[in-house]
């Protein structure tokens, strides 16, 4: 455990935040989105925008990270409310866990009830290619191993119980969805599925890593989305995920590549098109009470 960083933030203050927000527009989004790096363009398919910079929002951590605009978009997606992340928040920037996944707690006070998670990751498993997109069909929680949980210290009852169940992180039928999405779309040479595991970050893998998580049963490595997915299951948030494989992760000693944040960031650019059709076509397909 990490006791110092147990400085989450209460339930009234997360309430707060909402208000505030809830206050400002009139749009009751009932999905969130996540956009990973370089996939911050996902935003730009919202209609309507009300949008605020994180430094504007009481409570809200800042973006640190190149391809991270650090704006909380709300809008609407072919007529469906939705609210966007345009940045998230990382470990390795050195936020508490409980603070990097506050945004979650906030969806939910928000009435958000499915969240999207995307993010870009090194490709472990062999037959990926750089550009394919990994429906996440479930996690390897490396911080949580050691103690690094984000429901770790006091829980909250009024958001969750103590020991919420992790063996359905990722919702099936929306992972069905992704796929028959994907496959209408045309996508279905670039559309895999498999499990992501997180590491603390920021440097990359060394070879050695990367074979160990391979051995592990990793498809990919990266390192965000699974403390967001790990609250929003806890809050009774469904919860979809995937990963854009950005870079093969290197396993092998005589190999020329060198993992680099540029090359992420290109290669979501490549891939932006598809991955905002794939997704607000999942949207519209999505079933809520929408008012
Ligand atoms: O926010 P995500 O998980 O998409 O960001 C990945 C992990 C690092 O933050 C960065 C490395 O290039 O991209
Ligand atoms: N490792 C960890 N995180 C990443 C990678 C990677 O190879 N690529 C994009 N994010």
């Amino acid at each position: 455990m990490f006791p110092e960083s147990n400085s989450g933030y209460s339930y009234e203050d997360c309430k707060a935040t909402a208000d505030w927000l809830l206050a400002q527009t009139d749009i009751r989004p009932a999905v969130g989105v996540v956009c990973g790096s370089g996939l911050g363009g996902l935003a730009d398919m919202l209609k309507d925008q009300v949008a605020f910079n994180y430094k504007d929002i009481p409570n809200f951590p800042q973006s640190t990270v190149h391809g991270h605009a650090g704006r909380l978009v709300f809008g609407t997606l072919k007529g469906r409310p939705c609210v966007c992340m345009q940045g998230r928040f990382h470990l390795y920037e050195g936020y508490p866990i409980q603070k990097i996944t506050l945004p979650m707690r906030i969806f939910k006070l928000l009435g958000v009830e499915t969240v999207i998670l995307t993010n870009a990751a090194g490709g472990l498993n062999q037959d990926f290619k750089v550009g394919d997109i990994m429906i996440m069909k479930d996690h390897l929680n490396m911080p949580g191993f050691a103690g690094n949980n984000p429901l770790a210290g006091p829980n909250d009852e009024r958001f969750g119980v103590r020991f919420p169940c992790m063996s359905d992180a990722y919702d099936r039928e929306l992972q069905q969805l992704a796929m028959d999405v994907g496959q209408e779309l045309g996508y279905a040479d670039f559309l895999k599925e498999g499990v992501y595991c997180v590491l603390g970050g920021p440097s990359f893998e060394t070879i050695a890593e990367c074979r160990m998580l391979q051995k592990l049963g990793a498809d990919a490595v990266g390192m965000s989305t699974v403390h967001e997915a790990i609250v929003a299951r806890h809050c009774g948030i469904r919860v979809f995920a995937l990963s854009l494989i950005t870079n093969q992760a290197v396993t092998d000693y005589d190999s020329e590549e060198k993992a680099n944040h540029e090359e992420v960031l290109q290669i979501g650019k490549l891939r932006a098109e598809q991955l905002e059709r794939l997704v607000s076509t999942m949207v519209t397909r999505i079933e809520h009470n929408f008012a």
